[in-house]
């Protein structure tokens, strides 16, 4: 990473679709250099937040800032619920498509280090539609690690995997994350407490966000530490409460 990462000021950020406020008000910063997880029930206006600060959507009312006063256009890597991997491009092709596009130098030899971290060393000539559903989202997220940007949005990027890859690929994207301005959604209060530096629930409608303590400790924290399974289940709790508590 050769930028440093801005912290992300939402000020008085507001969406509506068709008319409906999903969230409105909003101010927030997202610290500079921070691991931060956001977690809210479905429909509540997760993604739309995300594709806000990515600079996808565009807001009704406030705006989303680099505090460094340099837009984040070009700063931003991207991870969404679709993984969009190109049905006629190899795996390798697939993780290096960004630079190819570009038209900047591709580096194979960092893209296969990549996916042979991700257990798919073996699979770099595969199409994606010889992959399955949690292959095709390691795939994904190599493409996202590999754009090397000082800030990654990514939503539920672990989503289509097996408990055990899950927390594997966890440490992985902690790694190699580490001092970049991430912003991560998730639905498993597990994840949130071994990932997050910070822990931010988005509720109500419109939808507000709250920031709930993180767990003590570096992240990735083991998933059998006793603070995160306190974080996990108050966070459980939070959520079946409707998030009000
Ligand atoms: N392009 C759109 N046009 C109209 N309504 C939309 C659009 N995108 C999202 N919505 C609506 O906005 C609300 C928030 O959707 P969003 O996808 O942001 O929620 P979410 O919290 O990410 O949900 P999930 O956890 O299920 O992915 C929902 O009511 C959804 O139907």
């Amino acid at each position: 990473m050769t930028q440093a990462p801005p912290a992300i000021r939402l000020e008085g950020l507001g969406l509506s679709h068709a008319g409906s406020p999903v969230f409105e008000g909003l101010d927030f910063t997202f610290p500079a250099g921070t691991f931060s997880v956001l977690l809210g029930p479905s429909g509540v206006g997760k993604t739309s937040l995300l594709r806000s600060v990515a600079l996808l959507d565009r807001p009704t009312a406030g705006h989303v800032a680099a505090d460094d006063g340099v837009s984040l256009a070009g700063r931003v890597a991207w991870m969404g619920q679709q993984d969009l991997l190109l049905p006629w491009a190899r795996v390798i092709d697939n993780v290096t498509m960004g630079a190819r596009l570009r038209g900047a130098p591709v580096e194979r030899d960092r893209a296969e280090a990549l996916l042979r971290r991700m257990g798919l060393g073996d699979r770099l000539a595969a199409l994606p539609s010889e992959l399955s559903g949690g292959m095709r989202q390691r795939v994904a997220l190599a493409r996202t690690l590999y754009e090397d940007r000082p800030v990654v949005l990514m939503d539920e990027p672990f989503s289509a995997l097996d408990s055990v890859t899950r927390a594997r690929m966890q440490d992985l994207a902690a790694d190699m994350l580490r001092g970049r301005t991430v912003v991560l959604i998730t639905h498993d209060p597990l994840e949130a407490c071994r990932l997050g530096q910070v822990i931010l629930l988005l509720a109500g409608s419109p939808a507000r966000l709250s920031s709930v303590p993180a767990p003590d400790g570096a992240t990735p924290r083991p998933a059998d530490d006793p603070g995160v399974l306190r974080g996990q289940g108050h966070l459980m709790r939070r959520l079946l409460d409707g998030v009000a508590a």
